[in-house]
C-alpha cells in the first residue's frame, strides 16, 4: 500500500520522513508543484519518488493534503470527483468552509478532515523533522461522516506519527483554533511590525533581543502563503478574537496612561492563570 503526500513542505515532509522510518507504507510518493522542492524532497529523503497527482491517484491508497487551506478548497472537490476507494486526508488548519463545500459530494465518505496541532515557524522541505508530531494532538473534525474503513486508515497514519487524538465539530474546531493558534500568530506578526517599524536600529534590536522577545516574536517568521489563507477561511472567528484582543490592549493602554498601577498589577495577575493550563 502506498501513500501520496501532496505538498512537501514542513508538514508534508515531516510526515514523509516519519513514515519512511516506520515502513507502514510500501512507498511514500511526493506530489509537488515546485521543481526545486521536488529535488530537495528527494535529496533529503522525505519521499521515495515524485509523481503527478493523476499518477498518484492511481498508485496510492492514501492521499494526504498538506498544502495551504485555499489550495485544499480548490483541489479536494476535484479529487473526490475521481476517487474510488482511496482515502483523502486533509491536514489543513481550518475546516468549516471545506466541510461545507463537499458536504453533499457522493464520495464524501472517502474524505477525512484532520488537523495535526504541530508545526514550527519554518516552512519548506528543509524544515521537515521526523519527530514533529510525536505526542502532539491530531484533531479529527466530524469523523463520523467518513466511511469507517477510510477513518480507520487515516487513524493508522496518526498512530504511525505517534499522535494523540481529539474529536470536534467544524464550528468548535475553527473557533478554538482562532482563540489559541490563529491569534498567537496575529499578535506575533503585529509585535514584529511594531518593533521593526518603530525601532529603526536593527543593531539595537539584535543586541537587546533576550529570550522574551525571541519567544514572542518566533511565530512572526511563519509563512504568509500559509497564514493569509487561514485568516481568509476563518475570517469571522478571527475577527471576533482580534476584537477581544484589541480590547485587552486598549484596557492596558488606558491603565498605564492613567498611572493606575494597581490595575496593571491585577491585569497581569489575572493573565498568570494561564500557568495552570500551560506549564
Ligand atoms: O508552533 C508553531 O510554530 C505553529 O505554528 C504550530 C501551529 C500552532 O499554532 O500551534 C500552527 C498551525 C497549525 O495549524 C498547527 C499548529
Amino acid at each position: 500500500m502506498n501513500i501520496a503526500i501532496v505538498g512537501i513542505g514542513l508538514i508534508g515532509g515531516s510526515i514523509g520522513i516519519r513514515l519512511k522510518e516506520t515502513n507502514f507504507f510500501d512507498k511514500i510518493i511526493g506530489v509537488e508543484k515546485s521543481e526545486v522542492n521536488q529535488k530537495k524532497a528527494l535529496q533529503l529523503g522525505l519521499v521515495d519518488e515524485i509523481q503527478t497527482l493523476e499518477e498518484a491517484m492511481k498508485t496510492c491508497k492514501v492521499i494526504v493534503l498538506t498544502i495551504p487551506v485555499d489550495a485544499i478548497m480548490t483541489l479536494l472537490p476535484k479529487l473526490l470527483d475521481i476517487a474510488t476507494d482511496q482515502v483523502i486526508i486533509d491536514m489543513g488548519s481550518t475546516k468549516s468552509n471545506i466541510l461545507n463545500l463537499i458536504k453533499d459530494h457522493p464520495n464524501r465518505g472517502r474524505y477525512v478532515a484532520a488537523h495535526p496541532m504541530a508545526g514550527t515557524e519554518y516552512s519548506g522541505p528543509e524544515a521537515a523533522i521526523p519527530n514533529l508530531f510525536k505526542d502532539k494532538m491530531m484533531v479529527y473534525v466530524e469523523a463520523f461522516r467518513s466511511d469507517e474503513d477510510a477513518f480507520e486508515l487515516a487513524d493508522a497514519v496518526t498512530e504511525q506519527l505517534e499522535m494523540q487524538t481529539s474529536f470536534m465539530t467544524a464550528e468548535e474546531h475553527d473557533m478554538h483554533t482562532a482563540y489559541v493558534s490563529h491569534i498567537s500568530h496575529l499578535t506575533s506578526f503585529a509585535l514584529a511590525l511594531t518593533v521593526l517599524e518603530k525601532e529603526k536600529s536593527q543593531g539595537r534590536i539584535f543586541e537587546l533581543a533576550g529570550s522574551g522577545f525571541q519567544s514572542t516574536v518566533r511565530l512572526a517568521k511563519s509563512s504568509p502563503d500559509m497564514w493569509t489563507p487561514i485568516f481568509k477561511q476563518n475570517r469571522t472567528n478571527v475577527l471576533e478574537v482580534l476584537e477581544e484582543h484589541i480590547k485587552q490592549l486598549q484596557h492596558i493602554y488606558e491603565k498605564i496612561q492613567n498611572e493606575d498601577y494597581e490595575a496593571v498589577h491585577k491585569w497581569i495577575k489575572k493573565s498568570n492563570k494561564i500557568k495552570r493550563i500551560i506549564k
